[in-house]
């Protein structure tokens, strides 16, 4: 397949795979900053850029609903991803983030949102290195204005203010194959109320099988089963923080997490990131830490229902509670909170628990990318030790 934009740009191409002689880390060097771009890159004539500042509440809803109507659709389109307000303000607003790094486009007439794509900057660890990142994400172009090449101008542009600011690599994810996926990964669906996933025509009735009995299989129990398990605290993120950095060292790419980070991106925000932990009842000790993040769906097309309410998993360890006990403790939380269905990707050591706790395979598949970063070793899911939103 032709990738005019990609084939110009510095990642692993499709030529590169398997040549042994190409060492692992940067493709290119950074350059000097005088010699980076000052200027934004050409638009269309009839489009503007903006930057949009995600503490106003005016400009995060133009965000969210330009995303809620036109953002990523499964391939059947039966749902479309409507990521919250809230969602996006704690996504985007991360500890050292750069508003120039949130990217609209605008039609000058109407001064309409037509497009967005935005980077926030990451600590992200490969094998040994340490790498500041841009992570991007909420790449969006109104669905009147598709194929007319502004991915690859938002991309430059969002490239080009990166540079400014003296990052060189990028991590992204997308459900598309682009040179070149740093690994591939499959989506896992748990059931949370098979009848709303029938009626919408995601899940079908098993052969043999009738709705209560259905309704039964995948019935859980009312609250949690392991002693000490509760949500986390703020006085819990000290420890929080150790347990998920021992946890986090065993994978070839992963957050560089300190406790600024946990705070941000693990402390229970509501309807948006929910976590929890074991503490062993007698010496206090935290033994164990999982979480989810809220993402609901927009569906299609349904007379009886509109929105799909979906939990990912996000980060979990366990050190001492079995995973799968630990994971069927968040299926329970996540059911006692209303969610129709728990998602998790087949990362780190989460394939341990699928199968058991009755997930099943999507039909989708997320691959993993690294903008400006080679890596020498094929990486299995298994070894990766990152989730993106
Ligand atoms: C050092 C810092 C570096 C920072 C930057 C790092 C890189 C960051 C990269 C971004 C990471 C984003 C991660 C992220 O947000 C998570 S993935 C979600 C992406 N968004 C959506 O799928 C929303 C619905 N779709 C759309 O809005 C449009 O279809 C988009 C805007 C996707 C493409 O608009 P369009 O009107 O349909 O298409 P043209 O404008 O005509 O452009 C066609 C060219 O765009 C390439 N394309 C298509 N989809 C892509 C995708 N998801 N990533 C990268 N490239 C993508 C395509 O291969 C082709 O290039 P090629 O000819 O070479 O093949
Ligand atoms: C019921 C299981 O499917 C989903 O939860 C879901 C919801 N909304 C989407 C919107 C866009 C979309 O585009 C790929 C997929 C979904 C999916 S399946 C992949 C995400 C997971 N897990």
């Amino acid at each position: 397949k032709r990738h005019k934009f990609w084939e110009t740009q510095p990642v692993g191409q499709y030529k590169d795979v398997g040549d042994a002689s190409l060492s692992e880390g940067p493709i290119e060097p950074p350059t000097p900053l005088s010699e980076v771009k000052q200027e934004p890159y050409n638009l269309p004539n009839a489009y503007e850029w903006t930057t949009c500042d995600m503490e106003s509440a005016e400009t995060c809803d133009e965000v969210y609903v330009l995303l809620k109507n036109n953002y990523v659709e499964d391939d059947e389109n039966m749902f479309r991803f409507n990521y919250s307000k809230e969602f996006l303000s704690w996504a985007l607003r991360v500890p050292g983030y750069y508003r120039s790094w949130h990217i609209g486009v605008r039609a000058k007439a109407s001064k309409k949102l037509v497009a967005f794509i935005s980077g926030v900057p990451a600590r992200i660890r490969v094998n040994t290195e340490i790498v500041k990142m841009a992570e991007i994400n909420f790449l969006c172009v109104h669905k009147k204005l598709r194929s007319k090449r502004l991915a690859p101008v938002m991309i430059k542009e969002v490239t080009r203010r990166v540079h400014l600011e003296n990052i060189w690599q990028a991590a992204y994810t997308a459900g598309v194959v682009l040179p070149t996926p740093i690994t591939t990964c499959q989506y896992w669906h748990r059931s949370l109320n098979p009848k709303k996933l029938i009626d919408v025509g995601f899940s079908r009735l098993g052969a043999r099988m009738t709705m209560s009995r259905t309704i039964k299989l995948y019935k859980l129990p009312d609250s949690p089963v392991t002693p000490g398990f509760r949500k986390m605290e703020l006085r819990d993120v000290p420890a929080v923080t150790r347990l998920l950095r021992n946890y986090l060292s065993q994978f070839v790419v992963a957050p560089d997490l300190d406790e600024n980070d946990v705070e941000h991106w693990l402390l229970p925000n509501e309807n948006v990131v929910d976590s929890f932990l074991v503490e062993s009842p007698g010496s206090h000790e935290i033994t164990d830490f999982c979480s989810f993040y809220t993402l609901p769906s927009s569906i299609l097309g349904n007379q009886n229902y509109s929105i799909l309410k979906a939990a990912y998993s996000y980060y979990n360890v366990s050190t001492k509670t079995p995973l799968t006990q630990l994971m069927n403790d968040v299926l329970i939380v996540a059911k006692q909170k209303d969610f129709d269905v728990f998602n998790a990707l087949d990362v780190m050591h989460n394939e341990n628990f699928l199968k058991e706790l009755k997930f099943g395979p999507g039909d989708g598949q997320l691959h993993y990318y690294l903008y400006n970063y080679r890596i020498r070793n094929a990486l299995k899911p298994t070894g990766l030790g990152l989730v993106l939103l």
